[in-house]
């Protein structure tokens, strides 16, 4: 059974042709999904839609928790988001930035404060929890951001183009990051991009959108864990090739 099912839903804006138009797409657990496409293809839209931010017209997307599970109908904590830009509180600590979901929820216990710590210790920003965010880099923001996403421990994730400010060794690092934490964890993430290259080193499986459907879909068969290294490689290439053919494609 897949853990997430995204079923024949359409979703259309008031007065618009569809953006999202019968998009059927499964997800197992565990896995780093790529969300591939022109930009206004629809991506985003379905991202919402996966989050319960907005609901389908018609079709149903469903998420099979053990805990958590059944028909989205609202964003919930099953499911952690980030976005392009960190957003990221000024007036309190990295530290409280990153407790945020758990004190709209309750106050914060000892253990949850540990918890913290412990995922900015991961993402290598340990020293910075009684910071602000203005004295963090924009990398250094994004790793917050992310840890900020992973505190109530979502079984899945939504990413809509997390790293996109970045410049590319930070968001090398980012990338790394991610699969480490993802993986440790055993999170299902849902990761939208315009890059190729960074859809086929993160992915488990990339999908295509175009016009509002997933017209084309890739499972990648790179060695766990990835590696920088292996971006210099001729599977690597293949895939990026072959993923840059079908988009070049959507173009005509
Ligand atoms: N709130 C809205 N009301 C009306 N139309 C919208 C709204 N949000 C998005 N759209 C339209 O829906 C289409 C898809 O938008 P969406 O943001 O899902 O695309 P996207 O693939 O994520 O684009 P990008 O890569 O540029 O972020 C676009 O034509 C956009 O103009």
């Amino acid at each position: 059974m897949a853990f997430l099912d995204i079923e024949r839903a359409v979703f259309t804006y008031p007065g618009h042709a569809p953006v999202v138009d019968g998009v059927d797409w499964r997800m197992q657990a565990g896995e780093i999904h790529c969300l591939l496409g022109r930009s206004g293809c629809g991506k985003t839209t379905l991202l919402k839609l996966a989050a319960g931010l907005l609901r389908p017209q018609s079709g149903r997307i469903v998420l099979h928790d053990r805990e958590r599970g059944g028909e989205l109908a609202a964003p919930g904590p099953q499911v952690g988001f980030m976005f392009q830009a960190p957003t990221l509180l000024d007036w309190l600590t990295v530290l409280d930035n990153v407790l945020l979901p758990v004190s709209l929820q309750r106050k914060p216990t000892p253990q949850d404060r540990q918890h913290a710590l412990q995922l900015l210790n991961q993402l290598g920003l340990a020293s910075h929890a009684q910071q602000h965010p203005r004295q963090l880099s924009g990398g250094q923001q994004s790793r917050a951001a992310l840890a900020r996403a992973l505190i109530l421990a979502p079984p899945l994730l939504l990413l809509d183009e997390p790293f996109a400010a970045l410049d590319a060794i930070t968001r090398a690092e980012l990338q790394d990051d991610l699969l480490r934490t993802c993986r440790e964890r055993g999170t299902t993430v849902l990761f939208v991009t315009h890059d190729i290259n960074e859809a086929v080193y993160l992915g488990d499986r990339i999908a295509l959108m175009h016009g509002g459907r997933i017209v084309d879909d890739w499972t990648i068969e790179l060695p766990a864990p990835r590696t920088q290294a292996m971006r210099h490689g001729p599977l690597f290439n293949e895939y990026c090739a072959r993923v840059r053919a079908s988009m070049d494609r959507t173009a005509l």
